[in-house]
């Protein structure tokens, strides 16, 4: 398949998309997100493919979704095709570790699609920010339920009532970004984290990536005991028995993804 609006470079086992509409500051047109998740799919089933950095220009990640394209959509338009649809959301259902590697804007759905990476590592040029309201409307990739899981209820109100946007240096404080690099340094900062989940076990990166996300979506209680549950089923991978023979015996393990 051909890409338009993205580009895909491989760094050994790890993925680097780019998103790559530059006229328009990387805005999340129908194309695009239609692509990007064609493309997900594509590496999701390549069992060469280990992990997966999704990242933008240096002006902008992404300045959210493309506002020519929608603005004159009616509510039966939006309704019926259910927009946002399903290709914006691949990302959550993606099962390989993702990482949103943040330069520039990261305005409404260029943030919302960041926070459905697993982590965001962040320039310290990157400004996030939900200002859908400056144009009439709210948040509607997630970014009302997901922004307010990451940085609480009190700054979540402020940036999405506000429309403000938030710098590099408030975004990492907040927890909304895991790490903050120089802007030379972002690419490879992110390949290398992407390179070093790339090196555990497959199957064992996949129950951990889960058993964090359930924290997303249930109770203490039940999330620890599916965190129990796949703790011990980790018991049964080859893996499992790999990486701690190798720990006794001071050697580097060697994963089979099994
Ligand atoms: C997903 C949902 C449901 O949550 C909804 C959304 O995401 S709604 C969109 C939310 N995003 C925004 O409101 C941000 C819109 N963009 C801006 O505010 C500014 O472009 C900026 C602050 C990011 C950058 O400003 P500046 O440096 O002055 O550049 P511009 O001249 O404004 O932009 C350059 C070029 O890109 C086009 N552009 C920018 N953002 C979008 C967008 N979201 N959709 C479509 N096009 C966008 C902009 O129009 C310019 O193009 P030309 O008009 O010059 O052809």
């Amino acid at each position: 398949m051909t890409y338009q609006n993205l580009l895909l470079e491989m760094h050994g086992k790890v993925a680097l998309i780019t998103l790559n509409r530059p006229q328009a500051l990387n805005a999340l047109s129908p194309e695009l997100t239609a692509e990007l998740s064609a493309l997900l799919d594509a590496l999701e089933a390549d069992d060469s493919v280990a992990a997966v950095v999704i990242t933008g220009s240096e002006k902008a990640f992404a300045a959210g979704a493309d506002i020519k394209a929608m603005k004159d959509w009616s509510y039966m338009d939006v309704y019926k095709s259910d927009f946002i649809t399903a290709s914006w959301e691949r990302l959550t259902t993606f099962r390989k570790p993702s990482i949103a590697a943040v330069a520039g804007y990261a305005l409404g759905g260029g943030c919302e699609l960041a926070m459905m990476c697993d982590f965001i590592i962040a320039a310290d040029t990157a400004k996030f920010g939900q200002p859908e309201i400056t144009i009439g409307t709210i948040p509607g990739a997630g970014g009302t339920q997901r922004l307010t899981r990451f940085i609480g209820k009190s700054k979540a109100m402020d940036m999405v009532l506000t429309g403000r946007m938030m710098d590099a240096q408030e975004a990492e404080r907040c927890g909304l970004v895991s790490r903050l690099v120089p802007a030379d340094r972002l690419i490879e900062e992110a390949l290398a984290a992407a390179e070093k989940i790339s090196q555990m076990s497959a199957p064992i990166a996949m129950m951990a990536k889960d058993a964090v996300n359930r924290a997303f979506e249930t109770t203490l209680a039940e999330g620890i005991h599916f965190e129990r549950r796949l703790f011990h089923s980790t018991f049964a991978t080859e893996d499992q028995k790999e990486g701690m023979a190798a720990f006794v015996e001071k050697r580097k393990p060697s994963f089979r993804n099994r």
